[in-house]
């Protein structure tokens, strides 16, 4: 298994550190080649991602990144020019993100129920594609537009693929969460892929909801949701919420896979580079331990990907909520916790 490692900015390399840990625990084989893509070598050469480090990182079974973003950087250099680059070169198209509520996690719900929901988000296109620009800049008059994309292709393959996932879920539930009554070309799309993809699979049963709705079912009833299917942007702003009402985004992993498997899938925390804590010791690494269990699972490494999440659960049920410990002692204890093989939650 041959990994290419991109720890990022702020806490990317905090959490990047403790994941690699927890990898070397249940693979100990696998090989890992670093790149140090972000804020510094911005800084320092102007380069964002090379065409050479683009093709090195091509040649892996995957790629696991910590996250980038630096305050000293302007907003969307490294977004764009990094990240989403990444992403679109690679064809990411499904960006997988689970919620689940583990046992013993205090949410900020009262009584959230039996929270266990994936969001499949599409990863290349809508409002991210990058479509439009600035008319009569730096004039009163001045336009921005930025047109979100939506091909049939693009559509069909993400909603055949959350499709696919609520069928081999028990509950065989998939919901639409889209903004129809406005976004009147873009819904019409969506709705007619997710009708058109049913046909195929009688066995799942199919709902619809506004992304502001779904907001607010989110907070006050989340375990309605089983698998969720959305775009590029509401799917963004929804992950972090069901993120937050899971116990926190320092627990959120994702996986930015292309299905096709042309290319390296990447793994990375649904969070960000949180400058706020960024070299305190402060970032919860579990977001990026699960999704180096996403990645192992997307190898078909199954038996080391159940014994992360295990690992995870366990922690999860047995610590101290209200003081988790710092970012290396939580590594430390998932990296014990997987060694000694644990298989239920405490
Ligand atoms: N995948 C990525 O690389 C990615 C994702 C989101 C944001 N960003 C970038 O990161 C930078 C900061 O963005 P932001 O502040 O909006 O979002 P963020 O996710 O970095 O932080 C939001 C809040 O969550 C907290 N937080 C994040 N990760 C945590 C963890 N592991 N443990 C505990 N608390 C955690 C932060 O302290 C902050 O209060 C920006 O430059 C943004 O563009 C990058
Ligand atoms: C940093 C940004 C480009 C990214 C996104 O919007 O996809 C992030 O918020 C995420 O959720 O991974
Ligand atoms: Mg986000």
């Amino acid at each position: 298994m041959r990994l290419a490692v991109i720890p990022g900015d702020g806490i990317g390399p905090e959490v990047v550190s403790e994941a690699l840990k927890v990898l070397g625990e249940v693979a100990p084989t696998a090989e890992t080649t670093n790149y140090d893509l972000g804020a510094a070598r911005w800084h320092s050469t102007g380069e964002l991602l090379p065409e050479s480090v683009l093709g090195e990182l091509r040649q892996h079974d995957a790629i696991l990144l910590g996250a980038v973003g630096d305050p000293t950087v302007p907003s969307g250099i490294l977004e764009r020019g990094l990240l989403l680059r990444l992403r679109f070169e690679m064809d990411h198209h499904v960006n997988l993100r689970p919620a689940r509520l583990y046992p013993g996690v205090r949410g900020p719900l009262a009584d959230a129920g039996d929270v266990d929901m994936v969001v499949v988000r599409e990863g290349t296109e809508g409002p991210y594609a990058g479509t439009g620009g600035l008319l009569r800049k730096d004039t009163e008059h001045e336009i921005a537009t930025e047109v979100s994309v939506n091909t049939a292709f693009g559509v069909r393959r993400v909603v055949a693929d959350a499709f696919n996932r609520a069928e081999a879920r028990p509950r065989k539930h998939l919901t639409l969460v889209h903004k129809t009554n406005v976004l009147e070309y873009a819904g019409s799309l969506w709705s007619r892929i997710v009708e058109e993809v049913s046909l195929e699979h009688p066995e799942v049963t199919v709902a619809y909801s506004h992304v502001d709705a779904a907001t607010i079912h989110m907070v006050t009833d989340p375990s309605r949701f089983d698998v969720i299917v959305t775009d590029n942007l509401f799917g963004d702003i929804i992950t972090d919420l069901a993120a937050a009402v899971t116990g926190g985004i320092g627990l959120a992993a994702s996986g930015n896979l292309d299905i096709t498997r042309r290319n390296p899938s990447m793994f990375e925390p649904v969070h960000g580079s949180a400058p706020d804590i960024a070299g305190q010791g402060l970032a919860d690494p579990t977001a990026a331990v699960l999704s180096v269990a996403l990645l192992l699972d997307h190898l078909g490494q199954k038996e080391p990907a159940r014994r992360i999440e295990a690992s995870v659960a366990f922690d999860l049920a047995t610590r101290d909520q209200s003081s988790p410990g710092a970012t290396q002692a939580i590594g430390d204890r998932l990296a014990a916790l997987v060694s000694s093989n644990v298989r239920t939650a405490g």
